[in-house]
């Protein structure tokens, strides 16, 4: 007998992003091969954007995917949300010609404050979300915020691209292969000032810092490349990441969902106050995740240099916090 359906909404389903997630979430990539799903796509109420939804529904209809049991499209939330047992936030305003990232902050907390509400009110009590939509740790924290009858630990932001782009340049520095490369993670916000840090990780059992051997190449090759990584995809492309964005978010909720096998993998999680960060700020830690639940890694030593990497990401996040603290109220 085939499983129920699950709900998974999709925001900014019209966006790149979007036209590459979701062929890949309606063949079974993100859920499993043997698990139904049901498409509830946002966009914004826009002629435009509501027509070029339709030209993604009519794409998903003509691959006849056998797990797509259906879909619909959206322009209000809480038709968007209803029952969502997953829930993909992916749009949102990118930034503007001149414009600051506090008015991108502040425009971006509207949609997430509305976004949280719409969730608190209709989706599934247990819904995993993930928001991808920049600047992602801070619309997470403020959807969470924006939802109190939802846990907390069910508002996650997307640090994967971060993740698997620093994990190929491990691998491409050391010589092995990316899949040999464990316990690994990216600390902090999706954003230049991230720390991505292989003390921790091996490569076939072998400490992955020792192999390296390059201190140099860490601190000014490897920790700014990751950083700035988005930004040299926009300059050769023209656009931003969008199938590398895609293939992480697939990555993230795959993993909290089936499990990650006991490997490390970074999530954005609200934290707990270990690792000296305050409790419910958005941060970037390793996580292993295991029947549907994600766990931190705990107890992991912290030396100066590192603490000093985690406070300059945390200082940015403090201060994107406070930039919106007054919509929270
Ligand atoms: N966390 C991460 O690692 C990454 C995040 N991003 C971010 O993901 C977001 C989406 O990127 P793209 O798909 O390339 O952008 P895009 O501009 O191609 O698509 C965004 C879509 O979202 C829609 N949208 C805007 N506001 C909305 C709302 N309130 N409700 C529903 N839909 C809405 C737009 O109409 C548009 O179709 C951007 O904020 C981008 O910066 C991109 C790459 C990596
Ligand atoms: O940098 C951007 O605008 C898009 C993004 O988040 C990334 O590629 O990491």
């Amino acid at each position: 007998m085939s499983k129920p359906a699950i709900r998974v909404a999709v925001t900014g389903a019209a966006g790149q992003i979007g036209y590459a997630l979701l062929f890949r979430i309606a063949s079974g990539e993100m859920l499993g091969k043997d698990q139904p799903v049901i498409l509830q796509l946002l966009e914004i109420p826009d002629e435009k954007a509501q027509n070029a939804l339709k030209g993604v529904m009519m794409e998903l209809d003509d691959c006849a995917f056998p797990l797509l049991e259906g879909m619909s499209a959206h322009s209000d939330p809480k038709e968007a949300f209803k029952d969502a047992k997953i829930a993909l936030l992916v749009g949102s305003r990118p930034r503007g010609p001149g414009m600051e990232r506090a008015d991108l902050l502040q425009i971006n907390a509207k949609i997430f404050i509305e976004q949280g509400k719409a969730l608190n009110e209709v989706a599934d009590r247990d819904v995993k979300v993930l928001v991808v939509g920049n600047p992602a740790n801070t619309n997470a924290y403020i959807a969470m915020k924006s939802a109190p009858d939802l846990p907390a630990k069910n508002f996650t932001a997307m640090l994967r691209l971060d993740h698997n782009r620093a994990l190929t340049q491990l691998a491409q520095k050391s010589g092995k292969a990316v899949k040999d490369i464990e316990n690994f993670a990216v600390w902090g916000n999706h954003s230049p000032t991230m720390y991505p840090d292989y003390r921790f990780a091996t490569v076939n059992g072998a400490s992955l810092k020792d192999t390296i051997n390059d201190e140099e190449w860490n601190k000014n090759e490897f920790i700014p490349k990751v950083g700035k990584r988005g930004a040299a995809i926009i300059e050769a492309r023209g656009l931003s990441s969008a199938a590398s964005a895609a293939n992480a978010a697939i990555d993230h909720i795959r993993d909290w969902v089936l499990g990650s096998n006991g490997q490390w993998v970074t999530m954005g999680i609200p934290s707990d106050g270990s690792y000296g960060i305050p409790e419910g700020i958005m941060y970037g830690v390793p996580v292993i995740c295991e029947n549907g639940e994600y766990k931190r890694v705990e107890g992991l030593e912290i030396d100066d240099t590192s603490r000093q990497y985690m406070e300059k990401t945390l200082n940015e996040l403090l201060e994107e916090r406070n930039g919106v603290a007054d919509l929270l109220k």
